[in-house]
């Protein structure tokens, strides 16, 4: 079976000005199997931002290959990126990216109605099992500020999984959470990773990144090393 995610010496160069090259992702190679959990870890300016979008496709790539699902990411046009992320990927974000204006439901909603989606009694009473699921069925009606910074998360994570994606990409999703929260939190990505979502996080926090079976630090645009928490380690790249 083919990895669920791989890179494959992927370069990323950013140009200043239009012309001074920054490298930032120097050959990267990474395989994620479907089921993983894999925390993303290393120092500010490492890389992981800058992988993440290339993961999420809102960016491409400089060299090397991105096969999602065995796919090449780099041979889609803009119309079938569009399609991948909202039909394959899930996202979850630091500061939660919830639209204030709309209720629970209809936060839940939104990847369905970037989709093209019509919304209808089938869709609402999807979101609301999702809110459900996460804990927040007596909520529906709730605005974003009325909710806690944990609420507001797990409203993220229904959202996220509206479109029932393979893959969640979460960027430091406790990062704005106090440690009761957090782990509250990273239960309920433990509980998705179980039933079968492949689950990629960037965290800073080591205690964070031991819920994750494997952590992969980047340092330098390269991966640094590669651990499954319950085992030895995968690789140890060569330091650069
Ligand atoms: N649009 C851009 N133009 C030029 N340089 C950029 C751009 N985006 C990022 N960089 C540079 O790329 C490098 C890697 O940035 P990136 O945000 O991927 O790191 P990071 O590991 O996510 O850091 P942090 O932990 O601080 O979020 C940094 O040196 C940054 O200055």
């Amino acid at each position: 079976m083919p990895a669920i995610v791989e890179v494959l010496d992927l370069y990323k160069d950013y140009f200043l000005e239009g012309h001074v090259p920054v490298h930032v992702l120097k050959g990267l190679n990474l395989s994620f199997d479907e089921g993983d959990f894999v925390a993303l870890m290393g120092p500010s300016g490492s890389g992981k931002s800058t992988l993440m979008n290339i993961l999420g496709c809102l960016d491409r790539p400089t060299s090397g290959q991105y096969l999602l699902g065995g796919d090449d990411v780099a041979h889609m046009s803009d119309d079938e990126l569009s399609e991948i992320r909202s039909t394959y990927l899930g996202f979850i974000f630091q500061a939660y990216n919830l639209l204030p204006q709309y209720t629970v439901t209809e936060n839940i909603e939104l990847p369905l109605v970037y989709q093209g989606v019509k919304l209808d009694e089938k869709t609402k009473a999807r979101c609301e099992a999702l809110a459900e699921m996460v804990g927040l069925g007596t909520r529906l009606d709730h605005r974003p500020l009325q909710l806690s910074g944990g609420q507001q998360q797990r409203v993220a994570i229904a959202r996220s999984l509206v479109n029932d994606p393979h893959v969640i990409l979460a960027d430091e999703p406790t990062g704005n959470l106090d440690s009761r929260t957090s782990v509250e939190i990273m239960q309920m990505l433990q509980e998705l990773n179980r039933s079968g979502k492949t689950i990629i996080m960037v965290t800073h926090e080591n205690d964070i990144a031991a819920w994750a079976r494997r952590v992969v630090r980047l340092r330098d645009g390269v991966v640094e090393s590669d651990v499954r928490n319950d085992e030895q380690p995968i690789t140890a790249a060569a330091a650069h």
